[in-house]
C-alpha cells in the first residue's frame, strides 16, 4: 500500500485532471459516493446525522456524502463551516440544496450545542489543505464534536490532522473511523496523530493508480511483498554460500546483547557466524549457542578496544555495536570496521554513538551501511530532540539516509526503513511486547542473516523487520502475552514465521 504526502497527492490530482482529463467535479462525486457507501453499514436508518462541510474540497466531498445519504432516506443535515467555498464545493452544496437538503450554519447562535443531539457526525471540514494553527470557527467546532458521544466518521483525514507530519499539530477531530482517499498519508503512522484517525481504510476514487505509485515516496511492506521477494534456499547451497557473518560486540557487563543477536542471526539462516568479542565473554555466549565460532578481540577494563589485527576480509556482512560501551577506544574499533569492510556493515546501539562525530565515514563507504537506531539514537545522530523526531520521522529519516547514503532503520511502532535514494518502506508487524531490552539485538541478528542471503539490501532489511515483528505477533497470538514476551522468545517465533513465508 502506497503512502502519499499532500504534495504527492495534489500532483496525482493535477495529473488526473490536466493530463487524463478527469474533471475535479467527477473526482469529488466519485470520492463522496464511494465514501458514503463505506459509511452506510455504520449508520442506522433513523440516526440523526450531521455532515460538517468545510469551505475547501474536503467540504465538497462532504456535500456529496450528504446528498447521497439524503437521497437514500437518511436523516441528514449538512452544516457549513467556513466561508468562500471552492467552485466544486459550491456546486455540490447547490445539488444537495436542490434535492431538498437543508444547510445549517455553524456560526448560528445555538448550533454547536445542538450537535449534542447527533448520533453520527461526518467530518468533512479539513483535509489535505489544512495549514498552520486552526482558526475559528474550526477550533470551536472540533472541540464541540469531540465532546459529543456521537459516532464520528472522517473524510480523508480527521480535520486538523495535517497529512505529512505532526510538527504543526495541535488539535483535531477524534474520529472513530477515517475513510482515506486512495492512499494513507504519513500522519496515519506517526505517534502523535495516528490515534485521531480511529480505525481507517482507504477508498478508491479512480485516480490513476500507476502514476500514484510512481509519485509515492513511501509504501507499507506487506506479507505479499515478503513472499514475493524472500530468497529461496537453493538445494545445492551449503554453509559457505548461505553467508559468513561477523558479529562484533559485547563487554563483561553486557554479554547478553551479542548472545541474542547471534542466536537470531543463526535462526534467520546465516550459514556461518563468527562472534568477535572479549575472551572472557566467549563462555557466556557459547553456553547459549554451540553453532557459533569465535574470535577473541582486544579489550581493556571489560570493553572492546581498537586493534590493528582486526580482519574483516573473510565475511559477507558485519554487525557491530551491541553491548560495546561508548568509550573512545571502542569507537576507534567501530570506525576501523567501517573503513576496512568491503561488505555490508550494520551498526546498532553503542556503534551508533561511535560514529556520531565522524558521519563522513558513512558517506565514504562503497558497500552498504545499515543503521538501526531507536528514536533516542536517531535524535542523537540528527542533533534534534526526541519529540521533534517523533513529529517528523519520515522527513528526518529521509534527510539523514540521503545525505549520508545509508540504509536507515528507524525503529518504532511503525518502523521506517529508508534507502540511500530516499525510498521508504514502512513495517506494520509487531506489538508492544517488543518494547523490551534485547528486541533490538534480535533485530540486528536477523538483519545480518537477511543481508547475506539477498541481493537487494532494501528488500533484505524490510523482510527482516517484517519477520522480527511477525515473530512477536505469532507468539502473542499463540502462547505468550505482550507482558511476558522476552527477546529470547522471538527465536521460537521465527520458526513459525519462516514456515509461513515459505508456504
Ligand atoms: N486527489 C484527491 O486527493 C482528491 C481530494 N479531494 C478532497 O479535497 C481535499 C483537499 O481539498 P483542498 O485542497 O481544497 O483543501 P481542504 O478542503 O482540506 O482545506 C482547505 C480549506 O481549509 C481552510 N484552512 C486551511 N487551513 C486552515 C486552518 N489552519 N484553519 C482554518 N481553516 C483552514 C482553507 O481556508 C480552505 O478553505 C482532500 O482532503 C479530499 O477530501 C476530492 O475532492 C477529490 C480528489
Ligand atoms: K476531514
Amino acid at each position: 500500500m502506497y503512502i502519499v504526502t499532500a504534495k504527492e497527492m495534489y500532483e496525482v490530482d493535477r495529473y488526473a485532471m490536466e493530463d487524463i482529463g478527469i474533471s475535479g467535479s467527477i473526482l469529488m462525486e466519485s470520492a463522496g459516493r464511494a465514501i458514503a457507501e463505506k459509511m452506510k453499514p455504520l449508520i442506522g436508518t433513523t440516526d440523526r446525522i450531521f455532515v460538517l462541510c468545510g469551505s475547501g474540497n474536503n467540504g465538497g466531498d462532504g456535500y456529496v456524502v450528504a446528498r447521497t445519504l439524503l437521497n437514500e432516506g437518511y436523516d441528514v443535515t449538512a452544516v457549513q463551516v467556513g466561508r468562500n467555498l471552492t467552485a466544486d464545493a459550491a456546486l455540490y452544496q447547490q445539488l444537495y440544496n436542490r434535492l431538498g437538503g437543508h444547510v445549517a450554519d455553524v456560526e448560528a447562535d445555538t448550533f454547536l450545542s445542538s450537535l449534542e443531539s447527533a448520533d453520527v457526525i461526518i467530518d468533512a471540514m479539513l483535509g489535505l489543505g489544512v495549514r498552520g494553527a486552526l482558526r475559528s470557527p474550526y477550533t470551536e467546532t472540533i472541540q464541540a464534536v469531540n465532546s459529543t458521544d456521537a459516532l464520528v466518521l472522517a473524510v480523508d483525514l480527521p480535520s486538523g490532522v495535517p497529512a505529512d507530519d505532526a510538527a504543526d499539530f495541535r488539535e483535531a477531530i477524534q474520529a472513530d473511523y477515517t475513510f482515506i482517499i486512495e492512499a494513507p498519508k504519513p500522519t496515519a503512522f506517526i505517534q502523535k496523530t495516528a490515534p485521531f484517525y480511529g480505525k481507517w481504510e482507504t477508498v478508491s476514487i479512480g485516480l490513476p493508480a500507476a502514476y500514484l505509485g510512481r509519485q509515492a515516496g513511501a509504501r507499507t511492506w506487506t506479507k505479499e511483498d515478503v513472499k514475493r521477494t524472500f530468497p529461496v534456499r537453493q538445494p545445492f547451497s551449503h554453509k559457505g554460500t548461505n553467508g559468513k557473518g561477523f558479529l562484533i560486540g559485547g563487554g563483561t557487563e553486557m554479554p547478553g546483547s551479542v548472545t541474542m543477536a547471534s542466536m537470531a542471526a543463526l535462526r534467520a539462516g546465516a550459514g556461518l557466524l563468527t562472534v568477535g568479542t572479549l575472551p572472557q565473554v566467549i563462555p557466556s555466549v557459547l553456553s547459549h549457542l554451540a553453532e557459533a565460532t569465535f574470535t577473541s578481540l582486544a579489550g581493556e577494563n571489560g570493553v572492546l578496544v581498537d586493534t590493528e589485527n582486526l580482519d574483516v576480509s573473510a565475511y559477507d556482512a558485519v554487525v557491530a555495536g551491541m553491548g560495546m560501551g561508548r568509550g573512545e577506544d571502542t569507537a576507534a574499533l567501530t570506525k576501523r570496521v567501517l573503513e576496512q569492510a568491503e561488505v555490508p556493515v550494520l551498526l546498532d546501539a553503542d556503534g551508533l554513538y561511535h560514529i556520531k562525530s565522524d558521519l563522513e565515514l558513512l558517506r565514504n563507504r562503497q558497500a552498504p551501511t545499515i543503521l538501526t537506531p531507536h528514536p533516542g539514537e536517531m535524535a542523537m545522530l540528527l542533533d534534534v530532540k526526541v519529540p521533534q523526531l517523533l513529529e517528523q520521522p519520515f522527513e528526518l529519516a529521509r534527510k539523514f539516509a540521503t545525505v549520508y547514503q545509508v540504509y536507515l532503520v528507524l525503529k518504532g511502532t511503525y518502523t521506517i526503513v529508508t534507502a540511500p535514494d530516499g525510498t521508504q518502506l514502512v513495517n506494520t508487524t509487531g506489538n508492544p511486547g517488543l518494547g523490551k531490552g534485547g528486541s533490538g539485538d534480535v533485530l540486528s541478528g536477523i538483519l545480518l542473516a537477511m543481508l547475506m542471503q539477498h541481493e537487494d539490501p532494501l528488500e533484505a532489511i524490510a523482510n527482516g523487520v517484517y519477520v522480527h515483528g511477525r515473530a512477536a505477533d505469532v507468539l502473542v497470538e499463540d502462547a505468550h502475552s505482550q507482558q511476558d514476551l522476552l527477546a529470547t522468545d522471538l527465536m521460537k517465533g521465527l520458526a513459525k514465521v519462516f514456515r509461513d513465508i515459505s508456504l
